[in-house]
C-alpha cells in the first residue's frame, strides 16, 4: 500500500507540473483541433489537481484496503470447507441447483466482502469528491461522465435503456416461469421479482450458466462448448492462440513476443493474486499483457477474446501521442473487447474451429442459440445500467451511508426485477460484493459497450457482404471488415467518439436498433411463450420474503 501511495503521489506531482506548464498557453484559442485536444487532456488531471496530498493518500490506501478485503473474502461451508470467490464459490453458483446451497453461498459472499467495506467506502467517496473539486467538477460522477464528452449523456443512456426494456421484460418473464417450474412457485414473491441467487451468477448479471434449465427446444441442437473443449484437450495456451488467430484472420497483427513473455495467463500457485481478468498497456508500443486465472471453459474462452480485444485496440493506437492512447470513450474500449465474440459464438464459427460437427439450419436451433445469447447480452442491460446509477447518486450526495443498501435494492428491484432472497438492512453493503465497487472501476462503459457492439457488428457484417441473418454472421477471415474496424481503432482518443462511431457505421449517435433487430426472432417467440404470463414486476421490492 505505501508503495502505491508513493507512486500515486509521484504521478500526481508530474501531472500537476505538466498541467501548470500547459495552462501557460491560451490553448482554448488554438486553431488546430488536435493540438487543442491534446492540451485539454494535459490539463485535465482528475484527482491529482488537489493541493492536499492527504486526500490522494487516502484514495490510494482506501482503494487498496477495499480490493484487499474483496480478494481475501472467503466462505466456509461444512460440506466443502472454506472457498474464495474464484474458483470455489463461482463453481457452486454456476453449477448448484439447490435453492438452499445457492442461498448459503450468495449470503456468505456478501457477509465476507461488502459487509466489511461500508465505513471505508464512505471515507473513499468523501476523499474522491474532495479531490475532484480541484479539477472543477462538482463530484466524482460528473468527472467520470466527462469522458463521454456528451452534455446529454445521462439522458441518452436512460433513453437507450427504456428502448431496450421491453425486450428484457419478455426475457425476464420467460426465465421466471421456467425457474418457478424448477424451484416451486411459492419460493417467488407475489410482486413478480425473481430471487437474486438463482441465475448461475453471483450478481445475476448474466444468466447463460442456467441455460440448461431454460432450453426452448431440448430436442434441437444446442452446443456445449466446454465439454467439446475438454474432449479436444484444449489447454490455456491453445485458447490464446485460437483468439489470436481470429484477430489475425481479419488483418490484425499477432501478439508481440513481450505479450507471451510477460503475461500471467494462469493462477500462480506461490502467491495470492487478484484473479479478476485484465488487459494492460505499458505504453512502450511493445509490452502489452493479459492477467487472467484462465481455466478451460467456454466462459473463459470468451473472456480470453475479450481481454485480447483490449490488447488489439492498444496495438492499433500505439503510434498516437501518449495522451491519445485510449478508447474513443471507455465504452468503445469495452465494445472492441466484445465485438469479436458476436462472430466467434455463432454455430457457423464453432464449426470452423471444430467445436461443432455441423451447423443446424432449423428454426428451433436458431431460437436455442438466440436465447443463449440473450441470457448474456440482454440480461446484462439493466445490471450494466444500474451500477453507476447507484454510484452517481452516492457521489452527488442523494444517497449516503444511511441508505446505501436501501437504494441499491431499490434499483435492483426496479430495473432488474430481482429481489434479495434474505432480509437486507443497512448492516449490509451489497454493492461492495461486486468487484468494480471496491475496485473503483466505472461501469456505465459496459452498458454503452453492449449497445455499440451491435451497431458495429451490423456495420462490419454489411462491409463483409454478409447475407445471413445478423445473429449468424461471422466476420472471421474478412479483411474488409477488419480494415473498417481498424480505421476506428487507430484514432484512439484523438477525436471525439462520434467521429469514431461515424468511421464504422456512418452514424454519429448510439442506437438500440441493431441490438433489437438482432434479437427480433427471439422476441416474437418469447411473446408467444408469455401469452398467459403477467409480465413485469412491481417497481418496489417485495415486503415479505418466502423462506425455504
Ligand atoms: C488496466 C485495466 O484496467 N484494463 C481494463 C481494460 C481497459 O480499460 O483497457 C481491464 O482489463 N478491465 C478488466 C475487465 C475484466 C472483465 C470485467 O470486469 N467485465 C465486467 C462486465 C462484463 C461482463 C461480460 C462481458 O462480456 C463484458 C463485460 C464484469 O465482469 O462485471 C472480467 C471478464 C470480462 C471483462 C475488462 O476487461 O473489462
Ligand atoms: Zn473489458
Amino acid at each position: 500500500v505505501h508503495m502505491t501511495t508513493n507512486s500515486t503521489l509521484q504521478m500526481a506531482e508530474f501531472d500537476k507540473e505538466a498541467a501548470k506548464n500547459a495552462s501557460t498557453f491560451a490553448h482554448d484559442g488554438f486553431g488546430n483541433a488536435t493540438l487543442k485536444r491534446l492540451f485539454k487532456k494535459i490539463v485535465n488531471i482528475g484527482f491529482a489537481a488537489t493541493n492536499d496530498s492527504e486526500q490522494l493518500k487516502a484514495i490510494s490506501n482506501l482503494e487498496a484496503d477495499l480490493t484487499g478485503i474483496y480478494s481475501k473474502g472467503k466462505v466456509c461451508l461444512e460440506s466443502k470447507g472454506c472457498l474464495q470467490l474464484e474458483p470455489g464459490l463461482t463453481d457452486i453458483i454456476t453449477n448448484s441447483r439447490s435453492y438452499e446451497e445457492l442461498l448459503a453461498v450468495w449470503k456468505g459472499w456478501r457477509d465476507a466482502s461488502g459487509k466489511l467495506m461500508r465505513t471505508k467506502y464512505t471515507d473513499f467517496v468523501k476523499a474522491m469528491n474532495a479531490a475532484i473539486k480541484f479539477s472543477g467538477f462538482n463530484d466524482t460522477g460528473e468527472y467520470w461522465r466527462s469522458w463521454y464528452e456528451t452534455p446529454t449523456f445521462e439522458q441518452d443512456v436512460r433513453t437507450l435503456f427504456e428502448e431496450l426494456e421491453p425486450l428484457y421484460v419478455e426475457l425476464h418473464a420467460y426465465v421466471r416461469k421456467r425457474l418457478k417450474e424448477k424451484y416451486g412457485k411459492d419460493m417467488f414473491p407475489e410482486t413478480g421479482h425473481i430471487p437474486a441467487h438463482l441465475f448461475g451468477n453471483m450478481w445475476a448479471q448474466q444468466w447463460s450458466n442456467i441455460y440448461d434449465l431454460l432450453v426452448p427446444f431440448p430436442g434441437a441442437s444446442s452446443v456445449d462448448i466446454t465439454a467439446k473443449m475438454k474432449e479436444q484437450n484444449y489447454n490455456v495456451t491453445h485458447m490464446y492462440r485460437v483468439a489470436e488467430d481470429f484477430f489475425m484472420s481479419i488483418g490484425m497483427e499477432k501478439m508481440t513476443d513481450a505479450f507471451w513473455q510477460n503475461s500471467m495467463l494462469v493462477k500462480p500457485t506461490d502467491r495470492d493474486v487478484v484473479c479478476h481478468a485484465s488487459a494492460w498497456d505499458f505504453y512502450d508500443e511493445n509490452d502489452f499483457r493479459i492477467k487472467q486465472c484462465t481455466s478451460v471453459t467456454e466462459d473463459q474462452l470468451l473472456t480470453v477474446h475479450h481481454e485480447m480485444g483490449h490488447i488489439v485496440y492498444f496495438q492499433n493506437y500505439r503510434h498516437q501521442p501518449r495522451l491519445f492512447r485510449g478508447g474513443a470513450n471507455p465504452g468503445f474500449h469495452e465494445g472492441m473487447a466484445d465485438i469479436v465474440s458476436l462472430s466467434f459464438q455463432t454455430p457457423e464459427h464453432m464449426k470452423v474451429i471444430g467445436l461443432l460437427d455441423e451447423v443446424p439450419q432449423d428454426s428451433d436451433s436458431d431460437i436455442n442459440f438466440l436465447l443463449k445469447m440473450a441470457l448474456d447480452k440482454v440480461a446484462f442491460l439493466p445490471f450494466g445500467y444500474l451500477i453507476d446509477q447507484w454510484r452517481w447518486s452516492v457521489f452527488r450526495g442523494d444517497t449516503n451511508s444511511s441508505n446505501y443498501n436501501q437504494h441499491w435494492w431499490d434499483l435492483r428491484c426496479r430495473f432488474q426485477g430481482i429481489s434479495s432472497p434474505v432480509k437486507r438492512t443497512e448492516e449490509d453493503f451489497d454493492p461492495g460484493a461486486k468487484y468494480h465497487i471496491p475496485g473503483n472501476t466505472p461501469y456505465i462503459r459496459y452498458f454503452v459497450s453492449f449497445v455499440v457492439q451491435f451497431q458495429w457488428h451490423e456495420a462490419l457484417c454489411r462491409e463483409a457482404g454478409n447475407t445471413r441473418p445478423l445473429h449468424r454472421c461471422d466476420i472471421y477471415n474478412n479483411t474488409n471488415a477488419g480494415n473498417k474496424l481498424r480505421e476506428m481503432l487507430r484514432m484512439g482518443s484523438s477525436k471525439p467518439w462520434q467521429d469514431a462511431m461515424e468511421a464504422i457505421t456512418g452514424q454519429r449517435t448510439m442506437s438500440a436498433k441493431p441490438l433489437v433487430n438482432y434479437f427480433d426472432p427471439l422476441l416474437k417467440w418469447l411473446k408467444e411463450q408469455n401469452k398467459e404470463e403477467n409480465t413485469g414486476w412491481s417497481a418496489s421490492c417485495p415486503s415479505s420474503i418466502p423462506t425455504p
